[in-house]
């Protein structure tokens, strides 16, 4: 049956905000907005006071994460990773990476999020996820060689091409793949040369942390920057999206602009690890697409993208020293159409043809009262638990705050559980 959106407002890629109805076709895509007739065939789904806006894309991410949030919290990143949180992930099966994934399911949908980017391991565990819950994701298996030896070093090479070529297209399509070597520093050149010859075969883009703490400034020893590394080796490229990019030279803003290098700010992550203020307005005036990204929730805490966009706003206009850098419509846009574009997915937009990847965000509050503007509104004073309903790929994903795919509930538990088990096997 096809699904009309009605009575709300919707944010066009303009950014205006118009009085309008959306059908949505029984493919998924929308086809018509306007003041729109209601039929029999038409399943409604209820807009009233409520802002429609495109699904919010989240650029960078480790799912699955959600299982240690809150387990190692205020320390920096080398130490964090190397000593809480990459000893308790190696006891991680796949069946804990499949019940971290569905507690950040829970999250993101019930938040107004719709795509997805993430790196991490288990990840057939992890497509299966997003099948059943109906999310729409560019996921990769995640290389680090650093302390492995030659053997085990190529073998996770290995696993990454394989995953990247038999995932793309999984969930209907709403899954596709990346290659992902973690960063330039924690994999070797001769990997990351055998990564980006095997993105290229398979037609797939890359994804890799890049700039984020001063320790990924001298990635092979020599004292060459890493963005003259990465773009020797043919890590740049305009169908690749680097996260973080915190730690940037004049050059190296340049060589992602060059290239079409898209950057995912992570504003919480990189105040709580305090990793630096990163250069976004600089970004943005190059010319290089910003997207936003939550990264893992044990370095966030959360996966609310309307967190992220206040965030980004506001630290934004810190690492600037100008209150009128990296504004409301900046952030939305970051949050949504940019996105879609980094990770080279549909969505990001309301628009006849796209795919329908919504969130309808509920205008009650009294802390969105009263409306001079909208946009403002979604970048400043909502919150993820304002989304009433979330839609992905014309699927009604959550209905009036319920989700439709998921039991809550049962996922907690079971999250909670493989997470405590994890952390004692851990210590
Ligand atoms: N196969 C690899 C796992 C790489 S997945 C991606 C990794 O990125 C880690 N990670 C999460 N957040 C960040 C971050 O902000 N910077 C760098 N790494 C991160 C995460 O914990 C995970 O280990 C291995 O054998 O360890
Ligand atoms: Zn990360």
């Amino acid at each position: 049956m096809p699904l009309l959106v009605t009575g709300g407002r919707i944010l066009r890629p303009d950014h205006t905000v118009e009085r309008a109805d959306v059908r949505i076709d029984t493919d998924g895509y929308i086809d018509a907005i306007g003041d729109l007739e209601q039929t029999e065939r038409d399943q409604p789904l209820d807009a009233e006071g409520s802002l429609v806006t495109p699904g919010l894309v989240n650029g960078h991410g480790h799912a699955a994460m959600t299982l240690l949030r809150g387990y190692a919290d205020d320390k920096p990143l080398d130490a964090w990773l190397q000593e809480d949180i990459w000893p308790t992930e190696a006891e991680l099966g796949p069946e804990d990476i499949a019940a971290g994934a569905r507690l950040a399911a829970v999250e993101m949908i019930r938040s107004g999020t719709t795509a997805f980017a993430d790196m991490y391991f288990h990840v057939p565990e992890l497509v299966d996820v997003i099948d059943e819950t109906g999310l729409r994701a560019r996921v990769g298996h995640g290389v680090v060689t650093v302390g492995k030896d030659e053997e085990a070093a190529a073998a996770d090479v290995d696993e990454a091409l394989d995953i990247a070529a038999e995932y793309d297209g999984a969930a209907d399509g709403r899954v596709r793949t990346a290659v992902m070597p973690h960063a330039p520093h924690t994999v070797d050149t001769e990997s990351l040369e055998r990564l980006v010859a095997g993105a290229d075969e398979r037609d797939v883009p890359l994804h890799f942390h890049f700039n984020e703490t001063e320790s990924y400034l001298d990635p092979d020893g020599t004292g060459e920057r890493p963005g003259a590394y990465a773009d020797r080796l043919g890590l740049l490229d305009d169908s690749s999206w680097a996260a973080h990019g915190v730690h940037l030279t004049g050059d190296e803003i340049d060589r992602l602009a060059d290239t079409g290098t898209a950057v995912v700010h992570c504003p919480a992550s990189n105040m709580k690890l305090a990793s630096g203020l990163a250069p976004v307005e600089r970004l943005r005036e190059a010319g290089v697409t910003v997207a936003l990204g939550t990264d893992g929730a044990a370095s966030n805490n959360d996966l609310d993208m309307f967190d992220e966009m206040r965030d980004a706003a506001m630290v934004g206009k810190l690492a600037a020293d100008d209150a009128s850098a990296v504004p409301a419509s900046a952030v939305v846009e970051m949050a949504t159409r940019a996105g879609a574009d980094a990770l080279g997915l549909p969505g990001g937009r309301i628009a006849e043809g796209e795919p329908a990847d919504l969130a309808v965000v509920d205008l009650s509050g009294a802390h969105l009262t009263p409306e001079h503007d909208l946009v403002s509104h979604l970048a400043y004073a909502a919150r993820g638990s304002d989304v009433r309903h979330t839609v992905c790929d014309g699927e009604v994903l959550l209905r009036d705050g319920e989700l439709l795919t998921l039991d809550p509930a049962a996922v907690k538990r079971e999250a909670d559980e493989r997470a405590r088990e994890a952390v004692e096997r851990a210590s």
